[in-house]
């Protein structure tokens, strides 16, 4: 499988652990009780907005689509703004207010370990991983919350793919991204280098370039 292999060179380049990511997937695999993959059948042939937390995420006033797509810790603005997400993709390191009607695209993985009991907040979780994928857990493909939101969009066959406040080339993390953040970050390497994969992966998802 084309995402396994590429799984294995990221964790190379960023130093992530295989074990970390199998045990983090396992614990995930044991809170999932019910399968509600069939909910992403939604998003076919409608125009979905899909939502990072880039610094330009807090001049978002309104989202004009039919389904919206929240990564991680861009749910907390939203919500806050009164916007309630459809779906939210999340490694559970940004999201802190759980809507109860959004369905969780939840990535376990080698440096969440310590968060997977969130789910517990959430009622319709598809959980998703970095290993091969077993028992309850998919594989959708994608790295990053954002990237990851937008080949779920497409692989479930969204209409039109509407980005906002994914600000890939900015100097900043955006202040939604962690809930400790009091203002935008300062963007460090790892942070650097995870959003140049996240470019390339959405930019080949979309065929168009950023
Ligand atoms: N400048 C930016 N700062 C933060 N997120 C951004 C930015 N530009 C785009 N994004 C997208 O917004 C998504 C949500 O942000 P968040 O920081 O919560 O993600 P993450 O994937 O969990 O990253 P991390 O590994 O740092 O925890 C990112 O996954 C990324 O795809
Ligand atoms: N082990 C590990 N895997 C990840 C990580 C991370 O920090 N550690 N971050 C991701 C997206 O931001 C996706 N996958
Ligand atoms: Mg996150």
């Amino acid at each position: 499988m084309k995402w396994i292999s590429f799984y294995s060179k990221i964790r190379e380049w960023l130093r992530f652990s295989y074990a970390k990511d199998y045990y983090s997937a396992s614990l995930l695999n044991q809170l999932i009780v019910e399968d509600y993959t069939y909910l992403l059948e939604e998003i076919k042939g409608k125009e979905v907005a899909v939502v990072g937390a880039g610094p330009s995420l807090t001049s978002i006033k309104e989202i004009n689509a039919d389904i919206i797509i929240s990564a991680d810790g861009a749910t907390n603005y939203l919500v806050k703004k009164g916007i309630i997400p459809d779906i939210v993709v999340t490694d559970l390191d940004g999201i802190e207010i759980f809507p109860e009607k959004s369905v969780y695209v939840v990535l376990a993985h080698g440096d969440n370990i310590d968060k997977i009991q969130k789910v517990k907040k959430m009622k319709y979780i598809i959980g998703t991983c970095q290993v091969m994928p077993f028992g309850r857990l998919k594989m959708f493909g994608g790295f990053t919350d954002g990237d990851r939101a937008v080949i779920l969009a497409k692989i479930y066959g969204a209409e039109k793919i509407l980005l906002y406040a994914m600000d890939f080339d900015s100097n900043y993390i955006g202040k939604f991204s962690k809930p400790w953040y009091d203002t935008d970050v300062p963007i460090s390497w790892i942070k650097r280098e995870k959003l140049k994969i996240a470019k390339n992966i959405v930019k080949e998802a979309l065929q168009q370039s950023l």
